[in-house]
C-alpha cells in the first residue's frame, strides 16, 4: 500500500497541529493515514487505499459512514435554516423527550457538545447536590479531558496522570479497581460522608472492553444509595451502543441517578449530554445554581442527526443487525486465537469487540489485567497488519473498536481472513 498522500499531508500537519492531529489517539505511527472520505462501512485515504473501519469515529458512527436519508434530509434542513441562533428550538425539545422516553434513569437532560464536557457537569452537579467534594471513579476507566478525572494511583496515593493539574484535583479523587467490592467498601466506610458520587462506565471501555461481574453494578448502587452518594454512569460509548435504546443501564437493570452521555447521542456530531432525574437535573442554571452553559450546546443540526438517529434505530432492524455482526466477528476471532494465540482473547458485547493480547487467554476483569497485555505489539506489529490487509482498527490495546449498521456478511468474512493472517 502506498501512503505518499497521507505522508505529505503529516508533515504539513506537524508544523502547524500539536502533534500534527486534533486529538492524540489519532497519532498512529509512524504517521496517521489521512481520510479522503467515508463509504458505507469503509474509508478510503488520500492515497486511494480503502479500509473496512472498525474505528467508527471512536464509537458515533452507528450507521457507518453512510447515514440513513432522513438523517442526512434534517442535517440539511437544520444547516441549511441557520445553522444556531443562542435561541431555543423545538429539535432540542424533541430530541430530549425521545431520550426521556426510552433511557431509564432519564426524566430531564441538559446538551453539552461534548463527553467531556458532559461528565464535568455532571461531577458538578453531583458535588452541588451533596455539598460533598470526593468522587470514586474506576483504574483504567475515562471521562474525558477532565480535570478531576485525570488522576493515577490507588486511594491513599493519588496523582493527576499529565502535567498542568494541581495535585488539589487528585486530592478529591479516588480510583478503584472495577469488579472489587471489597475495595469500594472500604473506601466507603472511610470517606463515606464526603462522597459526592462514584462515577463509572458501566462497561470499561477505554481500557480494552472490560465487562462488569454479575452484581457488581448493583452493588454500587446499594452502597451509594446507603451513604447517601449519587451514581453516575458515564455512557458516553455504551449510551444507544449497549442495550439498544435502554443504552447499558437498561441491559444490566441498574438505575443510576446521573447519565452521561456523548458519541451516538449527536448522530455523527460533536455532543454530550447530562441526563437523570428531573430534580437532580433541574439545578443546572438558569433554573437552579449550578452553573452550566454553552454556545453551542444543544445545536440544532447535532441535535436533528441525533434525533433522527435514533428514531432509525427505534423503527429499523438496526440492533439486531450491528449486535448479530458483533456476535459472529467474536465468535469467529475466538476460534483463530484458540487456534494460533491461546494466551490472546477477544472480549466485547453487542456491537463492541477487541482482541485483548492478554499473555493467559484469560479475559480481564479490570484495568490492571489490561495493563497487563502486550500493548506494545499491538500497536506496532498487529494494529500495522491489519492495516496492511485493509482493516482499520483502533491503533492502541486500550480503546474499543464497533461495528455499524453498515458493516455487512462479506466485510465480516474479510476482516476474520486478515485477522488469520496478521496473528
Ligand atoms: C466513557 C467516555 N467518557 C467521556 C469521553 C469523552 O468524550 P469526548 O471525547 O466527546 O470529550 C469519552 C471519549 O472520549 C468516553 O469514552
Ligand atoms: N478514548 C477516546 C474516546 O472514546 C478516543 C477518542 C478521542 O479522544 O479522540
Amino acid at each position: 500500500m502506498r501512503h505518499d498522500e497521507s505522508r505529505r499531508l503529516y508533515d504539513r500537519a506537524l508544523s502547524v497541529l500539536a502533534g500534527g492531529v486534533n486529538s492524540s489517539v489519532r497519532a498512529t505511527q509512524p504517521y496517521p493515514f489521512f481520510v479522503e472520505r467515508g463509504d458505507g462501512a469503509h474509508v478510503i485515504d488520500a492515497d486511494g487505499n480503502r479500509y473496512i473501519d472498525y474505528v467508527m469515529g471512536y464509537g458515533p458512527l452507528l450507521y457507518g459512514h453512510d447515514a440513513p436519508e432522513p438523517v442526512q434530509a434534517a442535517v440539511q434542513k437544520h444547516s441549511a435554516a441557520g445553522p444556531m441562533y443562542g435561541a431555543p428550538t423545538e429539535i432540542e425539545v424533541e430530541h430530549a423527550e425521545f431520550v426521556a422516553r426510552h433511557v431509564p434513569s432519564v426524566e430531564m437532560i441538559r446538551f453539552v457538545n461534548s463527553g467531556t464536557e458532559a461528565t464535568v457537569s455532571a461531577v458538578r452537579l453531583a458535588r452541588a447536590t451533596t455539598g460533598r467534594d470526593k468522587i470514586v471513579i474506576m483504574q483504567g476507566g475515562y471521562h474525558g479531558a477532565q480535570e478531576s478525572t485525570l488522576v493515577k494511583g490507588e486511594p491513599g496515593n493519588v496523582h493527576p496522570s499529565t502535567r498542568g493539574i494541581p495535585d488539589s484535583f487528585a486530592e478529591h479523587t479516588i480510583p478503584v479497581p472495577f469488579n472489587d467490592e471489597e475495595t469500594v467498601r472500604e473506601v466507603f466506610e472511610q470517606h463515606g460522608d464526603d462522597i459526592a458520587a462514584v462515577m463509572t462506565e458501566p462497561i470499561l471501555a477505554n481500557t480494552g472492553i472490560v465487562a462488569p461481574v454479575d452484581g457488581y453494578l448493583q452493588t454500587l448502587r446499594d452502597i451509594t444509595e446507603e451513604h447517601g452518594s449519587l451514581l453516575i454512569f458515564d455512557e458516553v460509548i455504551t449510551g444507544f451502543r449497549v442495550g439498544g435504546l435502554q443504552c447499558a443501564q437498561g441491559k444490566f437493570g441498574v438505575t443510576p441517578d446521573i447519565t452521561t452521555f456523548g458519541k451516538i447521542i449527536g448522530g455523527g456530531f460533536p455532543v454530550g449530554a447530562i441526563g437523570g432525574k428531573a430534580q437532580l437535573v433541574e439545578q443546572f442554571t438558569p433554573g437552579g445554581d449550578v452553573f452550566q452553559s454553552g454556545t453551542f450546546s444543544g445545536h440544532p443540526v447535532t441535535m436533528a442527526a441525533g434525533h433522527e438517529y435514533l428514531n432509525f434505530a427505534a423503527e429499523n432492524d438496526v440492533y439486531d443487525h450491528v449486535n448479530r455482526l458483533g456476535d459472529d466477528l467474536r465468535a469467529g476471532i475466538s476460534d483463530i486465537l484458540e487456534d494460533q494465540a491461546p494466551e490472546y482473547t477477544v472480549v466485547g458485547t453487542d456491537s463492541m469487540f477487541k482482541t485483548m493480547f492478554t499473555r493467559d487467554g484469560v479475559t480481564p476483569k479490570n484495568g490492571a489485567d489490561v495493563s497487563k497485555a502486550e500493548t506494545d505489539r499491538w500497536e506496532r506489529v498487529f494494529w500495522q497488519e491489519m492495516k496492511d490487509h485493509g482493516v482499520f482498527l483502533t491503533a492502541n490495546q486500550f480503546e474499543s473498536q464497533f461495528v455499524s449498521y453498515a458493516h455487512t456478511d462479506e466485510d465480516i468474512e474479510r476482516t476474520l481472513e486478515a485477522y488469520k493472517e496478521a496473528l
